[in-house]
């Protein structure tokens, strides 16, 4: 479990009374009057629509919380137990299948649920123990009873026994026979995600670090349209600071975007600066003469799409976004207004559009283990086994995009994940098919006139991390026809 966690916990004390927010009763007549605490329900209700819905608590819970009546207080504490519940749950559920003495697939999933936010609250914030227990005996009481709510007393209780380096000791590998399994399991990751980091660093030297940013809460990054205003005035504007890597990056560290009129006009937008990069990568290369054709093979919704317009309208290009998803595209379409990019709902691999394109981006669907920060429980659903098909998928339209490029014309490949197999391996695979193809070193067009190429590794491709850069894990590589 991490201790990345541990800075933003609430206080000891600060939330354990429960004379407020009642939002939730028991249903249970006889018990009606035993109040159940508001954000600790909140947080419960997202949790288990995780579980049973596959719901994404960072879509779910905003929508929750919009609609409770929760104070700015709760609002916190329910958001840090969703979040950190659901970034934790694999190795909340070896705690509590321990302590529980059977495996947690015999646990009913509604208690299982109470229990998992219960030990979070245990080991991994600073909220007492006997406020963390009682809240969860409520919890249960109030729909399951006083059985129920005995069994989880009992299972919390045995887990209050130790803190959470002691359980770590217990149940983590040992580090010396097993260092990924126990850096994996204390800063809660499944085994293989970790062992990913590892083969796309190249060394077990940064897993710790790797690890712990993505537990991090990333700071919104704005994007500034090019053509519509600089970095320089909406960092002013903002009160935001100007982005390290691209020129039209803005760091808001606080605040709502939305309130922003720069962004209510158009004018800038919500965009990780890793996204940003890739997408400026593109517009940079050489391309010789540039007749203004250009494509987006996989633009849902359209963030990169959007910068790209941007930066065509300058050059007095074209940009076609190909989305096959017809949701997606009519995301698209919103973002792209006014700009010159015509979205076409159709399959990469087979669009119908003509060949000859001067800069094409394939910004491909992937296991997205690059934006773990931004999903809190993305790391447990995604299983190894979803990988080969997405290379396959990945490797396909890499090729068709190759078919597409006019001769001296750029393709970057872009993933927002680390796994070689999804990036450097789907490279490798074009490049030994086609000898008409060449790998471009993208670091000095990541770098641009702002930053020293080897702030972006050995080349030619360059993999973005959290860690290292603050920016979602994005890998692209720039592929030229000859
Ligand atoms: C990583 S996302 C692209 C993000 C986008 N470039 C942006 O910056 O907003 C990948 C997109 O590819 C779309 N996609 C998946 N399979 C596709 C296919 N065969 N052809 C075209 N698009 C596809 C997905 O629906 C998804 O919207």
């Amino acid at each position: 479990m991490t201790r990345g966690g541990r800075g933003s916990a609430p206080r000891r004390g600060d939330h354990d009374r429960n004379d407020r927010n009642r939002d939730e009763r028991p249903r249970d007549k006889k018990l009606r009057d035993k109040p159940v605490d508001g954000a600790r329900g909140l947080a419960l209700r997202v949790l288990r629509s995780v579980r049973k819905d596959d719901a994404y608590a960072n879509l779910l819970l905003p929508r929750l919380l919009r609609e409770s009546r929760l104070d700015e207080r709760d609002r916190g504490l329910a958001t840090e137990l969703t979040y950190g519940t659901c970034r934790s749950l694999g190795v909340l559920d070896a705690v509590i299948a321990s302590a529980a003495g059977r495996p947690v697939a015999e646990i009913d999933g509604d208690l299982l649920d109470v229990l998992r936010l219960g030990t979070y609250q245990l080991l991994r914030t600073r909220i007492g123990s006997h406020a963390a227990v009682s809240t969860s005996v409520d919890l249960v009481r109030a729909e399951h009873g006083m059985g129920q709510a005995g069994f989880v007393n009992a299972v919390l209780r045995k887990v209050s026994q130790r803190d959470e380096q002691l359980w770590i000791d217990e149940l983590a590998p040992s580090m010396a026979d097993d260092m990924v399994g126990h850096l994996a399991f204390s800063y809660a990751h499944p085994k293989w995600i970790a062992q990913v980091f590892v083969d796309a660093l190249g060394s077990v030297g940064e897993l710790q670090a790797a690890l712990a940013a993505d537990d991090e809460r990333p700071i919104v990054h704005l994007v500034a349209r090019p053509g519509q205003i600089t970095g320089e005035e909406l960092a002013l504007i903002s009160g935001g600071d100007e982005g390290r890597y691209s020129p039209y990056c803005v760091y808001l560290p606080e605040g709502d975007p939305g309130k922003l009129d720069a962004v209510r006009d158009g004018f800038a937008g919500v965009q990780d600066e890793g996204s940003q990069l890739v997408a400026l990568a593109l517009g940079r290369a050489d391309v010789g003469q540039d007749a203004g054709r250009w494509l987006d093979l996989c633009a849902g919704p359209g963030g990169k799409a959007a910068l790209l317009g941007s930066l065509a309208d300058l050059d007095g290009a074209r940009v076609d976004a190909v989305e096959v998803s017809e949701h997606r595209a009519k995301l698209i379409e919103k973002v792209v207004d006014g700009l010159p990019v015509t979205v076409h709902v159709a399959d990469g691999r087979s669009s119908g559009l003509e060949p000859g394109y001067d800069r094409v981006l394939v910004d491909a669907p992937c296991s997205g283990l690059g934006s773990l920060r931004r999903r809190p429980e993305a790391r447990w659903r995604r299983t190894p086994g979803e990988v080969p098909a997405l290379v396959a998928l990945q490797t396909e339209l890499l090729t068709e995009a190759l078919r597409l490029v006019r001769p001296g014309g750029v393709v970057v490949y872009s993933t927002c994940s680390p796994h070689p197999a999804e990036t450097t391996g789907v490279v490798d695979a074009v490049l030994a098919a086609d000898s008409s193809i060449e790998q471009v070193d993208a670091r000095p067009l990541v770098a641009g006139d702002l930053n020293e190429p080897s702030a972006f590794g050995g080349g030619p491709h360059v993999q973005l991390w959290p860690h290292r850069h603050d920016t979602d894990a994005m890998f692209l590589a720039v592929l030229r026809r000859s």
